[in-house]
């Protein structure tokens, strides 16, 4: 099929008297309930649960092969390649198999919160707490925007709808499939509501370097002073934590574009990690779960409807989906001007990265192509412990580009905004996984604020031995214990072998970044 008749199909399909269009919050609420989709908590929100497919489904994930996409893209484990005729079979029997569907319910708006790179998009959904998911994730059209709305990309998401993949040519039932040139993404066989949202990102990822715009895996805030912050980090390192600030005005949890005129967010609204959620110790996100929200896969008494944010039955995975305006201190739209201090954040299980240092432009490099961390179990399927992880650019599920492509604009962006870059462990301290603890949130937070306070400018610092990081030996509220990791692990022999450990793991992995220029491979990577 070419591109006019997937098109002409979908058009017959949106002409069904069963499709909704651009339901409201509570149409949505009412539709989610009384279809059994979903239940009310006592605050209000919408809780559904999600089956067998808790979190991403990464091996499910494919790329049609096209003509004008094919010699761009990073084919390999992350981009698997699947043919034109794969998806234009399935594709048919979808749009079939909702046709069926006494209802569908379609979200128009928009990616993208600059004007100048903004995408229409669509999303036609099986399920109408997906619409309200999409209607609360996406950035939202006026009325003036909805009138002349023409999407430019159409998500088709039919959960129920299962593969057969000796029929269908999937990997199993569930399939996540992108045709650039048809312009669809095309979803089915999985409830998990993240798909929807990362699989418009892993386009813009495509579409916006082609502008010129870096895209990133990272969330920012602004201070009062216009002073931009951004948090890069895998999946549960702390972006939507650690960036919902009270005395900062949050741009987004997640998804970002850096062009000239400055960062913006990709979507209009938050998906925040609620295992373990408390209102001490994050207000900001406990308080944007009410009426219109969206919990995945959270556990609620049945008859109080209280959710037990404790309870990772379900998965560890818990999510709460709010739009941003749910959060008090926000810039709108969600756009703000160049960064001056950059985060990358990792959740090392190890326990033997500092809490926060401070990194060269060939260190902030090297980091960045690395992009270490210790997955945390449920975001992806099959993830059960912390497991180490090197994701590049912090995000490498999500990017159709060669990394180099992305870590070369970085490069280019700090240079020309000196930015200041820091890596900060969110992870254990005093010991690995199952010995240690998590580092505390307090003294994250405290930390992360003194380096975009710029306290940490003219710090004293010392330089680890291992990884070469700067590391400062006093900040304001922080036990100076802590910020030396080796000093927090009682066993010091115990210390040592492990970080030459992970060091070895940064060293090998670096290897598959042959080409990159020696200054970042010899003077970010670690000394020993
Ligand atoms: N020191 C810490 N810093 C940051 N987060 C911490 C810390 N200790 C525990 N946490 C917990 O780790 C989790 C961080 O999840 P968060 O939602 O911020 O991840 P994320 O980076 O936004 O991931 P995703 O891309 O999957 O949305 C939260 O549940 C938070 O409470
Ligand atoms: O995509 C998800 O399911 C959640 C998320 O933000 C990530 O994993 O980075
Ligand atoms: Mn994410």
């Amino acid at each position: 099929m070419n591109s006019v008749e997937i098109a002409n199909e979908l058009k017959e399909l949106l002409k069904g008297e069963n499709v909704k269009i651009q339901l409201s919050v509570p149409e949505l609420v009412e539709k989610a309930t009384s279809r059994n989709e979903a239940v009310l908590t006592v605050d209000g929100a919408v809780v559904a649960k999600t089956g067998k497919y808790t979190g991403r489904s990464p091996k499910d994930k494919f790329i049609v092969e096209e003509e004008s996409t094919k010699d761009k893209i990073d084919w390999g484990k992350v981009n698997q390649t699947i043919s034109a005729e794969v998806f234009d079979n399935l594709y048919v029997k979808v749009v079939n198999f909702l046709k069926e569907k006494d209802e569908l319910y379609v979200f128009k708006g928009f990616a993208g919160a600059d004007k100048e790179s903004q995408l229409p998009i669509q999303v036609v959904n099986e399920f109408a707490w997906h619409n309200l998911f999409c209607h609360q994730l996406f950035i939202r059209p006026n009325e003036e925007e909805l009138a002349s709305h023409n999407a430019e990309f159409t998500i088709i998401a039919a959960p129920t709808f299962k593969a057969d993949p000796a029929v269908d040519g999937t990997n199993s039932e569930a399939f996540i499939i992108v045709s650039f040139e048809k312009k669809v993404i095309l979803i089915g066989g999985t409830e998990y509501a993240g798909e929807m949202k990362k699989s418009i990102f892993g386009i813009m990822n495509y579409l916006l370097p082609e502008q010129e715009i870096l895209s990133m895996h990272c969330s920012a805030n602004v201070g009062e002073a216009g002073d931009v912050a951004l948090f890069f980090g895998l999946s549960g390192t702390g972006k939507t934590t650690l960036s919902a600030d009270a005395n900062r005005k949050l741009i987004g949890d997640d998804e970002h574009g850096w062009s000239d005129n400055g960062v913006f967010n990709i979507e209009g609204g938050c998906y925040a990690k609620t295992i373990n959620l408390s209102a001490e110790k994050e207000p900001e996100i406990y308080n944007a779960i009410r009426f219109g929200s969206v919990l995945e896969n959270v556990v609620v008494d049945e008859e109080t409807r209280v959710p037990d944010y404790d309870d990772g039955s379900l998965t560890e995975n818990t999510r709460a989906a709010y739009p941003i305006h749910f959060i008090e201190n926000i810039v709108t739209p969600s756009v703000a001007g160049h960064p001056k201090t950059i985060v990358f954040l990792t959740a090392d299980a190890f326990g033997v990265l500092p809490p926060i240092s401070k990194l060269t432009k060939e260190q902030a490099m090297y980091h960045f192509l690395s992009g270490f961390t210790s997955k945390l179990a449920g975001t992806e399927r099959g993830v059960t412990e912390p497991e180490p992880v090197f994701s590049t650019c912090f995000g490498s599920p999500f990017l159709p580009l060669p990394a180099t492509r992305y870590a070369e604009m970085l490069g280019e962006k700090i240079d020309e905004h000196g930015a200041q870059v820091f890596l900060v462990n969110t992870g254990w301290t005093g010991g690995e996984y199952g010995v240690g603890n998590r580092m505390k949130l307090s003294y994250t937070r405290t930390m992360v604020r003194a380096a975009i306070d710029g306290k940490l400018n003219d710090v004293e610092t010392i330089q680890d031995p291992v990884f070469g990081l700067h590391m400062p030996t006093n900040i304001e509220g922080v036990p100076s214990e802590v910020l030396n990791p080796r000093d927090a692990w009682s066993d010091k022999a115990a210390y040592d072998q492990k970080a030459s450990f992970l060091a070895d793991l940064f060293k090998e992995n670096f290897k598959k970044f042959g080409n990159v220029s020696d200054e970042i491979a010899k003077n970010g990577a670690p000394l020993v």
